[in-house]
């Protein structure tokens, strides 16, 4: 584990120690392992996809393109960001920085903005990260503004990280389209594919057997790429049943946001998913994209109100202030 200063004060008296040995007893947690579905993206298989999509709303993709190295490096410098001490973190992203830096009782709103949330209402939840806005590590993060040299590396590397996962995130898209018939011109598709509400957001959670990493929620997004280490932790709803996505190699998970849910009529579904207690040696890494629609994107469907997706994240933020958590796609219902 790494080491203790670098965690905010309120985590350090629930974190396990490194010594003690893996934790394997089964009833700290009750989900099931369970093989989630792999498409291949070089050689995809649309019935495969559709059934992904239609059946589970997350799945793993490899065969994505992505340089080995460049995964490496953004693992590393991922860790180092991560591993400053907690008030070296705590200034370098603050009020002026384009990034931002959060821990557990707070939440981030579908734009990347932490919001503050009444822990009485949210429990405890060890996690913490750093939200990098794609379009601010080329506008605001310019060489030579960007004195540390931890931070210069982090964007140079997420920059290349940034431009491979668009150009997977367009071929994913369109083929997800093609599974519901859908079809989209170019303005259209890239207006849901926006790269200048594309985020990126890092987090760690560290080893702890009393409390979760990040409690149950859909995110707002179209898509969402998550590049998570071996440790494993995420789990999903399938059929009313919670299940532990087992990591696997080389490849992301890619979870069906809100946004596909309604570009799809409801035909697929936006996966609930947590993180669930990390009881492993190690603390786990994840670096997840969301893909956002630009916030004039008009949703229509015949489940739902017309809505501009500036209109969803103000209404998940309301919600996150005044009970805590999101309520989500239930809001905008045609019939009540
Ligand atoms: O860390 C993860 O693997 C998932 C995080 C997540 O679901 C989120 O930040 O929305
Ligand atoms: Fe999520």
């Amino acid at each position: 584990m790494s080491n203790t200063e670098s965690y905010p004060p309120e985590f350090r008296p629930l974190m396990s120690e490194s010594t003690e040995p893996e934790i394997t007893v089964e009833h700290l947690n009750k989900s099931k392992d369970i093989q989630i579905p792999v498409i291949n993206l070089e050689r995809l298989d649309m019935e495969k996809l559709k059934e992904a999509c239609k059946d589970w709303g997350i799945f793993h993709l490899e065969n994505t393109g992505i340089p080995s190295t460049l995964m490496s490096q953004v693992k590393e410098v991922t860790e180092s960001l991560l591993n400053l001490p907690f008030e070296e973190k705590r200034k370098m992203f603050g009020v002026n920085s384009p990034l931002s830096y959060y821990w557990s009782t707070q939440m981030v709103s579908p734009s990347g903005n932490a919001l503050k949330r009444d822990p009485e209402k949210s429990g405890a939840h060890l996690f913490e990260g750093i939200n990098v806005p794609l379009a601010s590590l080329s506008r605001l993060l310019p060489h030579s503004r960007c004195s540390d040299p931890k931070l210069e590396s982090f964007r140079v590397v997420m920059e290349e990280y940034g431009r491979h996962i668009s150009r997977i995130v367009v071929t994913l898209f369109e083929a997800i389209a093609d599974t519901l018939s859908l079809e989209i011109s170019g303005d259209r598709k890239m207006s849901y594919l926006s790269e200048s509400t594309g985020l990126v957001r890092v987090q760690r959670y560290p080893r702890c057997t009393e409390s979760p990493g990040l409690e149950a929620h859909t995110d707002s997004s179209v898509i969402s790429i998550i590049n998570e280490d071996e440790v494993g932790g995420l789990e999903f709803m399938k059929d009313g049943e919670w299940f532990k996505a087992t990591p696997l190699a080389n490849s992301f998970v890619i979870n069906l946001g809100d946004m596909m849910q309604v570009l799809s009529d409801d035909e697929y579904k936006s996966v609930l998913h947590k993180v669930g207690k990390i009881m492993k040696k190690k603390e786990r890494y994840s670096i997840i994209y969301f893909v956002f629609p630009d916030k004039e994107c008009m949703f229509e469907s015949s489940r739902y109100k017309t809505f501009k997706f500036s209109e969803y994240e103000a209404q998940v933020k309301l919600d996150i202030e005044n009970h805590g958590s999101k309520i989500g796609l239930s809001r905008f219902l045609n019939t009540p």
